[in-house]
């Protein structure tokens, strides 16, 4: 496997106690400032190991967001800030990158057509056609009957469309998946049972996930570690557990509020 880190990071990487695998994903020194000059990411570290849950929580514009673009390049990194099992993303093809790194968007958005030609339109683009038990494990994996198959996308609820979206992304077979608040359109039922087959999926595939959610308790039934982004920076890594007792003022006021 190739791998693109520089000397100094190889260091860093080696002095991580206690890790058997190289990190699915790593982050180093990636900042970025919008055009009037503002901030909005600073110098963020961070190593994320395969089959892990990271959530992402923080204040509305502290860039929670724009860090989980730069991680399948919808917002272009600089050279040498992300790398995927150790290569830089940027010198990626990108389609492949996003097939690999996928994401779910708070608001979901379907091809024309019903939910199965939704489900089966990555693998088709790569010349394979999914089987019909394909499409229904991954229907059912996104917490959606087999009923649906055969519906259009266009009647269906935010709600519903989500999953559709969340059955597609998973038919790429993603080894990362992305997760912008992804069941905030969803009832706690569904919500539940998304987390558990996202989860599951984790332990059984070593998908490795990123979340971003407003929710605290989704963030503490989910995450392995927890990040607290305050503009721009992480200024806390913590244990869902150790949430409670985070001591950085700013994050400290987000909690309290939260
Ligand atoms: N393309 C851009 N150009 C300029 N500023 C941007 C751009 N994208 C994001 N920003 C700014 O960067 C900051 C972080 O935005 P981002 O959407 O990443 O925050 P967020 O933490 O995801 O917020 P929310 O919780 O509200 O979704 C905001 O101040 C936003 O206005």
């Amino acid at each position: 496997m190739a791998h693109d880190y520089t000397e100094q990071d190889k260091d860093h990487l080696l002095n991580i106690p206690s890790t058997k695998s190289y990190p699915k994903l790593s982050v180093r020194r990636l900042s970025r400032r919008a055009d009037t000059g503002d901030t909005i990411l600073s110098n963020l570290s961070f190593d994320v190991f395969p089959g892990a849950v990271v959530g992402i929580i923080g204040p509305s514009g502290s860039g929670k967001s724009t860090l989980l673009r730069a991680l399948n390049r919808l917002w272009e990194p600089p050279a040498q800030t992300i790398f995927l099992d150790g290569q830089d993303v940027t010198k990626l093809d990108v389609i492949a990158l996003r097939r690999r790194v996928g994401m779910l968007f708070q608001t979901p958005c379907l091809f024309e057509g019903t939910v199965s030609d939704n489900v089966r339109y990555g693998p088709k683009l790569r010349g394979k056609t999914l089987e019909d038990g394909e499409v229904l494990a991954l229907l059912q994996q996104a917490d959606l009957d087999s009923s649906f198959a055969d519906k259009p996308v266009h009647g269906l609820s935010v709600g519903q469309s989500q999953r559709v979206a969340l059955a597609r992304t998973l038919a790429n077979r993603p080894e990362v998946l992305l997760l912008d608040e992804p069941t905030s359109s969803l009832d706690p039922v569904s919500t539940q049972n998304i987390e558990a087959s996202l989860l599951k999926l984790c332990k059984d595939k070593s998908l490795t996930l990123v979340l971003v959610s407003h929710s605290i308790n989704q963030v503490q039934r989910m995450a392995d570690v927890v990040f607290l982004l305050v503009n721009g920076q992480i200024v806390e890594i913590v244990t869902p557990g150790e949430l409670e007792n985070a001591s950085h003022p700013l994050a400290r006021q987000f909690l309290d509020a939260s």
